[in-house]
């Protein structure tokens, strides 16, 4: 049974499918502090937060079964992501879900600030008809600059223009084609500053992002400008935008999102009659939230299926084209790793993975980490590396990791070779998927070999002379070990050579030992694969 806790608001048809699921018990208890947070979560191994719970390092380290934390939401700045990384847990985001919501926001407040609404009905049901201070501006013909074209400021210009407005945006990742395919003209924040008369921020909030319109565009800032945020608040200047106000130079703004949430009492904007406020709603609509929930509770589920999975924050994603051909490599990788770290001794120093046929053609990156994570979790244990911290724990440790590819592969379609370089010796393993047979070990160091890679195997360096089979049979015979399978290589008659048996279960070590103490024998080590 996996345990998940629900720790912020978040919707109940969103969530069903975890209630429902019979390996998963959900609690849900929302708002906790950051100390009633710590001395629970090290029951569940799910944590489902919006944005009010902050989910610190302290949160992290007592979550000793914390697998994932779900955002149901976009933003993940509540989340302390390096922390996660380094205890290997996942994060992951709902980011489509609330787009449409935030951009109907955005037009909300957009409008409400260019027709002072909430001014106008806090006089109105005050008792005063006053129709006079409240002269609004038409939104068409006049010029929108859009800051973050993601997912949210695309469709706000799309919208904007159905409403005859037009659009410079800006966002590093935006081409000229792009630009010009949806009908907006591309611009640099300093254009934008210096021709728009509305302006919508749509960017995350990052080291870049904040404060990027601060005294400094203000002061260039074509008079009249009427400001948006419904991103985070941060990435304009609040106490610059202020007295932009005062100055006269911008003529409103409106934000959904503060520097510090909830804002102080005495906060500028609450009091000023030009800041149109609301507390963070960007994505509060019954649809969003059902959507966020959904698509979180989803991968949720996948993640503590050990399923694949899709929207991790802090591990790069893996485009879905990629993740069919990749996804039946992550098993033999892991056990390529995992084989490799049980047959060599000594602190491990060097991973060099090989990738050569087809593989060689794609980003492998994804399938290194499984292979990292097969070498490191033999050290360091199962629980403690995931895909998610892999070669974040490689580098703690200076393991040098070497990625090689090459086109060309003799015999296989694809093969995977890792080879591992430790204080005291170096050994190879490599191995490829089959097709109709699955995962298979096909060379260890110099010898050509034809292993399943599942069980309790023994690899055995020997040297090859005539008899040596049958005395090790007859040993492990006599310790009640039972062969299941047993593979031979060599590379010529009667020198250096291999064995690789899979028994029915574990050898103990002693009988290890009998075995290593044969004359003909030079070593044998258990490996135990999954
Ligand atoms: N108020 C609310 O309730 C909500 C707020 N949000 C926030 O809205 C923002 C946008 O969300 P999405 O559109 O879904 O994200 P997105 O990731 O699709 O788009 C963000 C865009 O910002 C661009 N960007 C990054 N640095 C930039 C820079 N220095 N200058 C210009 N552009 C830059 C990125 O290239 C990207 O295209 C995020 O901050 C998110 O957290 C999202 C949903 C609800
Ligand atoms: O959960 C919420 O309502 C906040 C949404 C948000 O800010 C986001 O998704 O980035």
């Amino acid at each position: 049974m996996y345990k998940v806790l629900v720790s912020d608001p978040i919707s109940d048809l969103g969530i069903q499918q975890l209630v429902e699921a019979n390996d998963i018990i959900v609690d849900k208890n929302p708002g906790l502090t950051e100390d009633e947070l710590v001395a629970i979560i090290g029951d569940y191994d799910a944590l489902l937060v919006r944005s009010q719970t902050r989910v610190t390092a302290k949160i992290m380290e007592a979550g000793k079964k914390l697998k994932v934390v779900g955002r149901a939401g976009v933003g993940v700045d509540n989340i302390d992501l390096g922390a996660a990384t380094e205890r290997g847990i996942i994060v992951i985001n709902a980011p489509d879900g609330n787009t449409i919501t935030t951009c109907e926001h955005t037009f909300a407040m957009m409008m409400a600030v260019a027709r002072h609404i909430p001014q106008a009905y806090m006089k109105t049901v005050g008792g005063t008809w006053d129709r006079k201070s409240f002269v609004g501006v038409e939104l068409r013909n006049k010029t929108l600059g859009v800051l973050g074209m993601g997912r949210i400021g695309s469709e706000v210009a799309k919208r904007a223009k159905a409403f005859g407005m037009n659009i410079m945006g800006y966002d590093p990742f935006m081409t000229e084609e792009r630009a010009e395919k949806i009908g907006i003209k591309l611009a640099s924040v300093d254009d934008i500053v210096r021709a728009a008369d509305f302006m919508t921020v749509h960017t995350p909030l990052t080291p870049e992002t904040r404060h990027m319109i601060g005294k400094a565009q203000f002061e260039v800032m074509k008079p009249g400008m009427r400001i948006v945020n419904c991103a985070r608040g941060g990435i304009i200047d609040e106490i610059a935008l202020v007295e932009a106000i005062d100055q006269g130079i911008v003529a409103g703004a409106a934000f959904d999102v503060f520097e510090v949430e909830p804002p102080a009492e005495d906060h500028p904007f609450l009091k000023h009659p030009k800041i149109i406020v609301t507390p963070h709603l960007g994505a509060s609509t019954i649809e969003a939230q059902e959507n966020v929930a959904i698509d979180v509770s989803e991968q949720v589920l996948h993640i503590l299926r050990n399923e694949p999975f899709m929207n991790a924050v802090n591990m790069p994603p893996i485009p879905a084209n990629l993740q069919s051909k990749l996804q039946p490599y992550f098993t033999l990788g892991e056990k390529l790793g995992s084989f490799i770290a049980q047959s060599t001794e000594g602190a491990v120093q060097e991973i060099i993975v090989s990738y050569s046929g087809e593989l060689a053609e794609v980003d492998t990156q994804p399938l290194t980490r499984y292979i990292v994570r097969g070498v490191l979790s033999h050290h360091l244990g199962q629980e403690q590396v995931n895909v998610v911290n892999s070669m974040h724990l490689a580098k703690l440790r200076d393991v040098n990791i070497v990625i090689q590819k090459s086109h060309a592969s003799k015999d296989f379609t694809n093969l995977v070779t890792v080879a591992l370089r430790t204080k005291k010796e170096e050994h190879i393993v490599a191995g490829t998927l089959l097709t109709g047979y699955g995962p298979r070990i096909v060379q260890i160091d110099k010898y050509p070999v034809d292993v399943t890679p599942e069980g309790n195997l023994i690899l055995i360096s020997h040297n090859d002379k005539p008899g040596i089979i049958g005395r090790v049979g007859t040993l492990l015979g006599n310790n009640d070990v039972n062969i299941a399978t047993m593979q031979v290589g060599r590379q010529l008659e009667g020198g250096s050579a291999i064995m690789v048996l899979r028994v029915d279960k574990g050898t103990p070590k002693e009988v290890l030992l009998q075995l290593t103490s044969m004359p003909e024998l030079n070593t044998a080590k258990e490996i135990i694969l999954p």
